[in-house]
C-alpha cells in the first residue's frame, strides 16, 4: 500500500510517498524563505499554493499517481493559513484519484518517523523545533506531554536571535557555526520549572549582550550551552520520572551536533540508549505524515470529508493511538546501592550520629558546561537545604537537614519512612487535598516550588500500632525536593506553579486527573485567600504557547 503524505503546518512545504513496509519512495521540502520581519503566516500560506503543485509534480515522476492508495496531511498543529492550503490540497487530491484522506498530528509524526528510522521502540522524546519544544513519551494509549515550554519554542528563540543580529534564516545553523569559535560562558537565565521550560528570558537576555557589544560568537556559545542544558536538564527530569529506556532526539533544533552529544551523554549518564533520525527525517518533512497516515489508517482510522478541519491548537495528548500494540519497553534501572536515583541527584541511605539518614549528592553532569554545572548544582544545594528548614516554619512537613556540604553538594536528611505518594494517590486521590493546602500555605508565605510533582511528596507509613499515640495516628505528608524553590510574591509564579502540577498530574495519572486536580484546588482555596486571581492567571499562561488562529 503506498501513501502520500502532504505536510504543510508553517513554512516548510514538503511531499514523501512511503510504502507500508515502511520504504522511503519519495521525500522532498522546500523552504519558504520569509522577509526580515519574519513568518508571515499569509505568505507561507501562498508559498503552500505555489510550492505543492510543483512538488506533487515531480513525486509524481518517481511513483505513478494510480499507484497511490492514500492520501495523508498534516492537520495540525501550526499556523492556520497554511494548514489550511494543505488541507485543501489534500481533499482535491484525495477526490481526483479517489483514494481516502487522513489527517494527522504533526507532532506525532515527527516520532513516529523517528521510531521506523532508528531502533527505538518506546523512547521519551525531547521534540524540538521552530514551533514546538515538548518531551513526550507513549503511556497508556496515548503520547503524553511531560514537558514543555511555557513560551516560545527553543527553535523560534534560536531564529529570533538571529534575525535581532542579522543572521540569515534559519538562525540555528548559523548559530551553530558561530558557537564553535565562541569560548566565554557569559552569564544568562537558567529557566527550569519541574519538567517546564521558558526561552523568552534567555532571548532577551542574548539581545542585550548583543548590544552592549558582545562577541557575536560568544553569544551564540552562550546561547546554545544555556538552552541545550536546560533542554538536556527537563529531559533527563522526565526520564526520572517516567523511567524510559529510551530516549530519542527529534524535530529540527535536533540537526544540531552540540545538542545531539549532550542529550547522548545525559542518557549514558542514566544507563538508556539514545537514538537520532537521520538530518532528512528531523525537520519537518512529507514522509513522516505519510507514514503516520499510514499506521492509522492500516489500524482502521478512517476520516470522512467533513472531518477534515484543520485543528491549528491540535495537542499531542487528543490523538488515540491504536497503532502501537505490542511494544517492547526497556526500563531505566536504579543502581543497587542507590535508594533513589532523581534526574539532579543520587540518593543513599545512611547514618549520622546514630540516625537514619538519607544523602542527597547533586553529581556532576558532564554534558553541561563545567562553570555553568558548578554554579547550578551549588546554588540548588544550598537553596534546597534553606528551603527545607525554612517552610517548616509555616507548619509543612519537610524532612529535618543535618549537614550540609556545598563542596560536594550534598545534604544529609532525615529519612522519611514511607510512600512516594505518587505511588499511592491513584487509590487515594483525598491525599490530594493535603498536597492543595501544602501548595496554598507556601504560596500564602511567598514561597514557590518550582518543582511540584506527586514524585515529590512522601506519606510517612504508620509505625507500629502499639507505639502509636493519638496525636500520631495523622499521618503526615512530607513535602522534599526544593532546590528549585524561590521567594516571590508574584501571581504569575504562583501560576505556573500549579501548571507545573497539573501537567505532571496530568501525564502521570490521566485516570484519575480529574478528581486529583479537583481535590488539589479544593486543599489550596481552602488554605489560599488570593485563589481567584492565580487561577485566572493560569488560563492566561497557558494560552501563551498554544497555537491560535
Ligand atoms: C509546526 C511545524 O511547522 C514546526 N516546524 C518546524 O519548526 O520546522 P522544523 O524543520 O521541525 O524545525 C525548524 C527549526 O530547526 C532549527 N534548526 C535547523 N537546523 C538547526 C541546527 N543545526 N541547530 C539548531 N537549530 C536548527 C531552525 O532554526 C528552526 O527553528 C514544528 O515542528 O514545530
Ligand atoms: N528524606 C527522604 N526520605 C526518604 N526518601 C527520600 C528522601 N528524599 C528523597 N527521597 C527519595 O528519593 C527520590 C528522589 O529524591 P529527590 O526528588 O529529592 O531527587 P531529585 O534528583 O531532586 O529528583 P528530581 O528528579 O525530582 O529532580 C524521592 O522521590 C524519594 O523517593
Ligand atoms: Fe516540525
Amino acid at each position: 500500500m503506498l501513501c502520500i503524505g502532504l505536510e504543510g503546518t508553517a513554512e516548510k512545504t514538503g511531499v514523501g510517498i512511503v510504502d507500508s513496509e515502511g520504504n522511503v519512495l519519495f521525500n522532498k521540502t522546500i523552504i519558504y524563505k520569509p522577509p526580515k520581519q519574519g513568518i508571515n503566516p499569509r505568505e507561507a500560506a501562498d508559498h503552500h499554493a505555489e510550492t505543492f503543485p510543483k512538488l506533487l509534480k515531480e513525486a509524481f515522476e518517481v511513483v505513478d499517481k494510480n499507484e497511490i492508495d492514500l492520501v495523508a496531511f498534516s492537520q495540525g498543529p501550526g499556523l492556520g493559513p497554511s494548514l489550511r492550503i494543505t488541507a485543501t490540497v489534500a481533499r482535491t487530491l484525495s477526490l481526483t484519484l479517489k483514494k481516502p484522506i487522513i489527517g494527522v498530528n504533526h507532532c506525532i509524526a515527527h516520532i513516529e518517523i523517528g521510531k521506523l528510522t532508528t531502533d527505538a521502540e518506546d523512547p521519551l522524546t525531547l521534540y524540538v523545533s521552530g514551533g514546538n519544544t515538548q518531551v513526550i513519551a507513549y503511556v497508556s494509549k496515548r503520547y503524553r506531554v511531560f514537558g514543555e515550554t511555557l513560551d516560545i519554542a527553543v527553535g523560534n528563540c534560536l531564529d529570533q536571535f538571529a534575525r535581532y543580529a542579522n543572521l540569515p534564516h534559519p538562525g540555528g545553523p548559523q548559530i551553530e557555526e558561530l558557537a564553535k569559535k565562541g569560548k566565554k560562558l557569559l552569564d544568562l537565565p537558567y529557566t527550569i520549572k519541574g519538567m517546564d521550560i521558558a526561552f523568552s528570558g534567555l532571548l532577551t537576555a542574548c539581545m542585550r549582550q548583543y548590544d552592549a557589544g558582545e562577541k557575536l560568537e560568544d553569544i551564540c556559545y552562550s546561547l546554545q550551552e544555556y538552552a541545550f542544558s536546560m533542554l538536556t536538564e527537563i529531559t533527563e527530569r522526565a526520564l526520572a520520572h517516567t523511567n524510559k529506556g529510551e530516549v530519542m532526539l527529534v524535530g529540527g533544533v535536533a540537526a544540531n551536533t552540540r545538542l545531539r552529544e549532550m542529550l547522548k551523554n545525559m542518557s549514558e549518564g542514566q544507563g538508556v540508549e539514545f537514538y537520532v533520525p537521520p538530518k532528512e527525517f528531523c525537520g519537518d518533512n512529507g514522509a513522516m505524515i505519510a507514514w503516520l497516515g499510514l499506521l492509522m489508517y492500516l489500524n482502521g482510522t478512517k476520516l470522512k470529508l467533513e472531518d477534515t478541519k484543520v485543528i491549528p491548537n491540535y495537542r499531542t495528548d487528543m490523538v488515540e493511538v491504536n497503532w502501537i500494540k505490542n511494544i517492547k519497553t526497556k526500563k531505566r534501572r536504579i543502581p543497587k546501592h542507590l535508594i533513589g536515583k532523581g534526574a539532579e541527584a543520587d540518593l543513599k541511605k545512611g547514618s549520622y550520629l546514630g540516625m537514619d539518614v538519607v544523602i542527597k549528592k547533586r553529581i556532576k553532569k558532564h554534558y553541561r558546561d563545567e562553570k555553568l554545572d558548578e554554579k547550578i548544582r551549588k546554588s540548588r544545594t544550598a537553596r534546597e537545604a534553606r528551603y527545607l528548614s525554612l517552610v517548616k516554619d509555616f507548619g509543612i512537613p519537610t524532612p529535618y537537614v543535618y549537614d550540609v556540604n556545598l563542596e560536594e553538594k550534598q545534604i544529609t536528611m532525615k529519612h522519611i519512612k514511607g510512600k512516594v505518594v505518587k505511588d499511592i494517590i491513584e487509590d487515594n486521590t483525598k491525599l490530594a487535598w493535603e498536597i492543595g493546602k501544602i501548595v496554598g500555605t507556601l504560596h500564602k508565605n511567598g514561597v514557590i516550588h518550582n518543582d511540584l510533582t506527586t514524585s515529590n511528596f512522601i506519606l510517612e507509613e504508620h509505625k507500629e500500632e502499639s507505639k502509636i499515640s493519638k496525636m500520631d495516628k495523622e499521618r503526615q505528608i512530607y513535602l522534599i525536593d526544593l532546590g528549585l524553590g524561590k521567594i516571590s510574591d508574584i501571581d504569575e509564579d504562583k501560576a505556573v506553579d500549579l501548571i507545573v502540577f497539573k501537567k505532571a498530574v496530568s501525564s502521570t495519572h490521566y485516570e484519575k486527573f480529574r478528581e486529583i486536580w479537583k481535590e488539589f484546588l479544593e486543599g489550596y482555596k481552602a488554605t489560599y485567600k488570593e485563589w481567584k486571581v492565580v487561577l485566572k492567571l493560569m488560563e492566561d499562561v497557558e494560552k501563551r504557547a498554544r497555537y491560535i488562529e
